[in-house]
């Protein structure tokens, strides 16, 4: 798993680290990094290194000396390089110094127009992690005259650094350079960020355990369930959806076909769309009640089965049976209207909801706002439950403080009837016994790449996706053993 560190815990240990560390030494190595990679940006989009221009963005803090430092380096190589200066009084001593002894220019920033309009590459060191707000003025003037691609320091300038938000004028990066440690805003925002590279500068012993965990592929394809010789269809786990209803079947047909495909165990299907269900997918074990449906490892309730009383029975009882819950889609504006049907909960057993933004400020009174981490925290910690809130960077919590972040592969899976899919594969997962945090994180995962898969670049229906998933399992199980 990928750690990242909110800002506050970066600085605790860059200030720990530089405490036995010799003066200058962490800057000069990431520095020397965000060069390397400056390099390498100029070679893939002006053909070469040497003669190519770059401009510096350079603010008052120590990410302006990351640039500046680098820039320095960027001389040795032949590089044409001219620092504008956002605060001239304040820009990093020695890194200007050293920019001046290589041969740079230096510049105010508000003379800086035709430089950054001639520039091969533009390095974005105005702030990096004590940024606070969108980007002032005197930075975000310079905007409008940036047409080459921009490398970020550390982050891309004017997004927020923990919560990725944007409120205002902001870099977006085609690359970014980062040291030491993953920053919230590269999961939350990676659309700022472009492809994000991490540097190391010795900080992983100062770090402590992570504040925030991303999944990648071998862990997705480590806890995909694999039945094994002993296993039946009963044992790798059945899976129970209560979803659709006679007039919008839809829902049901989605979520039980996703949990079909992500699992070689059982699926059971109760409600009115029974029919339509077999019908699609006829190795569905298909009854028109959760109270007939038999034994289930866990439910997955809520995908268009309506916030009347009956929609309120199902839920009711399938929270009584003692396993875990998914509680999605219309299930979630039960919980929000009628709190009460959580007392039917077998106390201890998981709960997984799993809203959207709008779901979300039903459920707990407010929008998730733009520290989308801390709202499903608190809404976990309420619910006693895992918290999957979707989204561009869907944010995975857990009751005790765990949050996993899974950043969309592009928007194409924002499509009617994309959660379904998401929910019916989460219960195979929560049948099959994986922690609910854990399984939360793997659908979500499995259920991005499925979308890019399908999608390559035009819509794709929810369908596509659940056609998809078989490739994507395929493909994080084949990357996963390599
Ligand atoms: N510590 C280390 O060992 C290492 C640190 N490293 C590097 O240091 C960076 C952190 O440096 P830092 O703490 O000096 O602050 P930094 O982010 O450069 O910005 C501070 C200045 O920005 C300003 N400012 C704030 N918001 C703004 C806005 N919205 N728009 C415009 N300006 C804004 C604010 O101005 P003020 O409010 O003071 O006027 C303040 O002066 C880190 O990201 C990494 O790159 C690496 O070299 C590795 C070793
Ligand atoms: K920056």
């Amino acid at each position: 798993m990928q750690g990242i560190w909110i800002t506050e815990r970066i600085r605790d240990a860059e200030q720990r680290l530089l405490a036995v560390t010799p003066e200058g030494a962490l800057m000069y190595r990431a520095a020397f990094g965000l060069a390397v990679h400056a390099a390498e940006m100029l070679k893939e989009h002006a053909g070469r290194v040497a003669g190519r221009r770059v401009a510096l963005l350079v603010g008052a803090g120590n990410n302006g000396g990351d640039a500046l430092w680098a820039g320095a380096f960027l001389r040795r190589r032949g590089v044409g390089v001219t620092a504008l200066l956002l605060a001239a009084d304040r820009a990093h001593p020695a890194g200007l110094a050293a920019l001046r002894r290589a041969g740079g220019r230096v510049l105010p920033a508000e003379d800086g127009a035709s430089v950054l309009e001639q520039a091969d590459l533009v390095i974005d060191g105005i702030v990096g992690i004590s940024a606070s707000g969108p980007l002032r003025p005197g930075a975000a003037n310079l905007l409008e005259h940036i047409s080459a691609p921009v490398l970020a320091v550390d982050l891309p300038s004017g997004v927020d650094p923990d919560t990725g938000t944007v409120d205002g004028p902001a870099i977006t990066a085609a690359r970014t350079v980062t040291f030491g440690a993953r920053k919230p805003v590269h999961v939350l925002n990676p659309a700022r960020c472009g492809d994000v590279d991490l540097v190391d500068i010795g900080l992983s012993g100062e770090l402590g355990e992570p504040d925030l965990l991303r999944l990648d592929t071998a862990d997705a394809a480590g806890a995909w369930p694999v039945p094994g010789p002993e296993d039946d269809k009963y044992t790798q786990g059945v899976v129970g959806i209560a979803a659709g209803s006679a007039a919008f079947p839809g829902a049901a047909v989605l979520a039980a076909g996703a949990a079909v495909r992500a699992t070689s165990g059982m699926v059971r299907y109760a409600g009115p769309a029974a029919d339509v269900v077999r019908d699609h997918w006829p190795e569905v074990v298909a009854t028109g009640s959760v109270f007939d449906a038999g034994r289930v490892q866990a439910w997955v309730v809520g995908p268009g089965i309506g916030t009347g009383r009956e929609g309120r029975e199902v839920l009711e009882h399938a929270l009584a049976q003692g396993v875990p819950v998914c509680a999605d889609a219309d299930a979630i504006t039960i919980i929000a209207n009628s709190p009460e049907v959580l007392d039917a909960r077998e106390p201890g057993t998981p709960l997984l909801l799993t809203p959207h933004a709008g779901e979300f400020e039903r459920l707990t009174g407010r929008p998730p706002g733009s520290d989308r981490v801390s709202a499903a925290r608190a809404a976990a910690a309420r619910f006693d439950a895992v918290l999957l809130l979707k989204g561009h960077c869907t944010v995975v919590a857990d009751a005790g403080g765990r949050v996993l972040v899974n950043p969309a592969r592009g928007s194409w899976p924002a499509t009617a009837g994309s959660g379904d899919v998401l929910s019916g594969m989460t219960g195979a997962l929560l049948a099959a016994r994986l922690d609910p945090w854990l399984a939360g994180g793997v659908a979500a995962y499995v259920h991005s790449l499925a979308a890019e898969r399908a999608a390559r670049g035009v819509p794709v229906p929810a369908s596509g996706i659940l056609d998809a998933i078989p490739e994507a399992v395929r493909t994080i199980r084949a990357l996963g053993q390599g």
